[in-house]
């Protein structure tokens, strides 16, 4: 499985796309899934993804791209997921192909809204993936950045050294550095709830808080995060590596984070419905407040910024009191 190692990439989006071009850098084959045909059409005709990353030159020659799910899947070893966890259930509902042999690589940033499954347990539950052959893909990188080829660390979790140093050498190259841990729970843990601290963020700016309140915010959202993550899986962790701190910085504070995007807009007055509406790209974190909210009842950490955003986003509750009521519960 490992020399010639083969990978298939499921979803059409940004980081899908991202994915794509990484991989392009150092293998010949690659499988790709989408569910748009007409953007499988314009990338084989035009070498570009048109609804996502279109800057980005695809090396089409080296890519097999598929509207098929099982098709895309059936000869791949390594199969990476890149599509929003609010879509992920759906977009297997044809998948008829077993993946209990295949190493599972979830790029999904989010959480599995019917189940509040992280997406390593979804698939080990749902599809008898075993644990060692369950990969995470992580840490504080947009694609936009990698279609710039802007330097960018990820961060691979996965129990199996081998299957983590076998996509470590596919997606390496002289715009991406990988690093390596085996937290899969508290990696996916973090991917997840930074979205929720950067709608928080996002919600701060749009309602005329400045940088200094930014950085508290920050500061608490990190405490708040370990608080969260120790309660679900205690380990030895450091916080403040690129996986966790990283990722919660760079979506809190980059232009290009959707997130923020998506909370400044709820912050300036929008309404979700419309929020949503004005992006062309999906908000993680807005499932992921519904689902971390509920899963707390049972771990009882103590999340004030997640109660905030839940509070604004799905009681109808409202920024500027929430945020006021906010305030006094950060330090
Ligand atoms: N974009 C990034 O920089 C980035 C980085 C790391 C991780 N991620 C994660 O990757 C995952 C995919 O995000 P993205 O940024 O590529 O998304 P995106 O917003 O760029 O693209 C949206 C994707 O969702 C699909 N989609 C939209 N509506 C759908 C529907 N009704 N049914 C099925 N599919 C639908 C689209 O086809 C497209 O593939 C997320 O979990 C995200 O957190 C993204
Ligand atoms: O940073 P955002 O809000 O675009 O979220 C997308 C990914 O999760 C980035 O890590």
């Amino acid at each position: 499985m490992n020399d010639n190692p083969k990978f298939a990439v499921i979803g059409g989006g940004s980081w899908a796309t991202a994915i794509v071009k990484m991989l392009s850098e150092n293998l010949t084959d690659i499988a790709w899934y989408m569910r748009n045909e007409n953007a499988i059409e314009e990338i084989k005709l035009n070498y570009h993804n048109p609804n996502y990353l279109s800057s980005v030159e695809l090396d089409v020659e080296k890519l097999s791209i598929t509207n098929n799910v099982n098709e895309a899947i059936t000869n791949a070893d390594y199969i990476v997921f890149a599509i929003p966890s609010a879509f992920l259930s759906q977009e297997l509902e044809s998948l008829t192909e077993s993946l209990e042999n295949k190493v599972i690589i979830s790029a999904i940033k989010g959480i599995i809204p019917e189940t509040s499954l992280i997406v390593g347990e979804h698939f080990h539950q749902t599809y008898n993936v075993p644990y060692d052959n369950i990969a995470v893909l992580t840490g504080p990188c947009h694609a936009e950045e990698v279609a710039l080829e802007r330097l960018s660390y990820l961060t691979i979790a996965c129990k199996n050294k081998e299957y983590a140093e076998v996509i470590e050498n596919c997606l390496g190259s002289h715009y991406i550095r990988v690093k390596l841990t085996d937290d899969i729970v508290g990696a996916e843990y973090a991917a997840m709830l930074k979205n929720i601290y950067a709608i928080a963020c996002g919600i701060a700016h749009g309602l005329g808080y400045g940088d200094n309140f930014q950085a508290l915010l920050m500061s608490n959202a990190i405490r708040e995060m370990k608080k969260f993550i120790k309660k679900v899986h205690k380990m030895k962790r450091n916080i403040n590596n690129s996986a966790y701190l990283g990722d919660l910085l760079v979506t809190g504070y980059s232009l290009f984070s959707r997130n923020r995007m998506f909370g400044n807009m709820i912050g300036k007055g929008y309404t979700v419905k419309s929020a949503q509406m004005e992006m062309n790209m999906i908000a993680e974190g807005y499932y992921a407040t519904k689902s971390a909210y509920e899963l707390n009842k049972k771990y009882g950490a103590k999340t004030p910024i997640i109660n905030a955003v839940y509070d604004i986003l799905y009681n109808g509750g409202n920024p500027k009191k929430a945020f006021r009521k906010l305030t006094e519960k950060l330090d």
